[in-house]
């Protein structure tokens, strides 16, 4: 089962989004999704290259944003893809059934549909406002996400939904409980003077119905 924390990296430069990417990891996180915003392939193939390795030290997840070639090219073990990036069942055809392939949603027929094409995870969101991104989908709030786990459940729908979206401590705890498997996270990590702390944090809520 993949890990409930996803860190989703932030930076201008390839240089912060390396020394993001590398504090998150020393503090803890086991899946990092790199997004690079609009660089030229030549940046992205560069950063991608030094993450790879340093993801592999920490023992962790290493997918890609949008980018379906670069994750083939560079053998990360996914790619995270939005409802205006390349089709999950193309990117399946290409990837085999080995590679994680995620799927953003924003209502439960994008959640049926990429099921039916083969995604390995869905990234369900807006949850709330964010700056992170721009052009948010509608925000769903918990009432939002409430409403989509349970028509999941009345139509037998089993596949692990990630919170996306303005996320923090407090709202683990009542995203658990109404079904969500795990959270991706982008703000409150790299903002975090603590991330260590902040991290256990979000993992003993996450993890919390684990009998070990
Ligand atoms: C885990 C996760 N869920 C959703 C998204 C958003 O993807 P997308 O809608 O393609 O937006 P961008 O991140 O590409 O701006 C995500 N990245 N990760
Ligand atoms: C990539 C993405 N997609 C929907 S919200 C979001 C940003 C999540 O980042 P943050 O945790 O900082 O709100
Ligand atoms: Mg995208």
């Amino acid at each position: 089962m993949y890990n409930k924390l996803q860190y989703i990296s932030q930076g201008e430069t390839s240089k912060e989004q390396l020394y993001n990417i590398h504090q998150a990891l020393d503090a803890g996180c086991k899946w990092v999704q790199m997004r690079f915003k609009n660089q030229t392939t030549k940046k992205t193939f560069a950063l991608a290259e030094k993450v790879k390795p340093l993801c592999e030290e920490y023992l962790a997840n290493f997918i890609i944003n949008d980018d379906l070639h670069l994750a083939e090219q560079i053998a990360a073990d996914g790619v995270h893809l939005g409802l205006t990036d390349m089709k999950i069942d193309e990117a399946r055809a290409i990837l085999g059934s080995a590679k994680i392939i995620g799927g953003t949603a924003n209502t439960f027929e994008d959640i049926q549909n990429h099921v039916k094409n083969g995604c390995d995870y869905i990234g369900l969101g807006p949850f709330r406002f964010t700056v992170t991104k721009e052009k948010l989908s509608p925000i769903l709030g918990l009432s939002g996400y409430s409403e989509i786990l349970q028509k999941m459940k009345k139509n037998k729908i089993e596949v692990p939904v990630y919170a996306i979206g303005g996320i923090t401590l407090k709202d683990v705890n009542p995203l658990i409980d109404i079904g969500i498997h795990g959270i991706a996270v982008s703000g409150i990590i790299t903002e975090s003077d603590e991330k260590e702390k902040l991290i256990q944090q979000l993992n003993e809520k996450l993890y919390a119905d684990i009998i070990v």
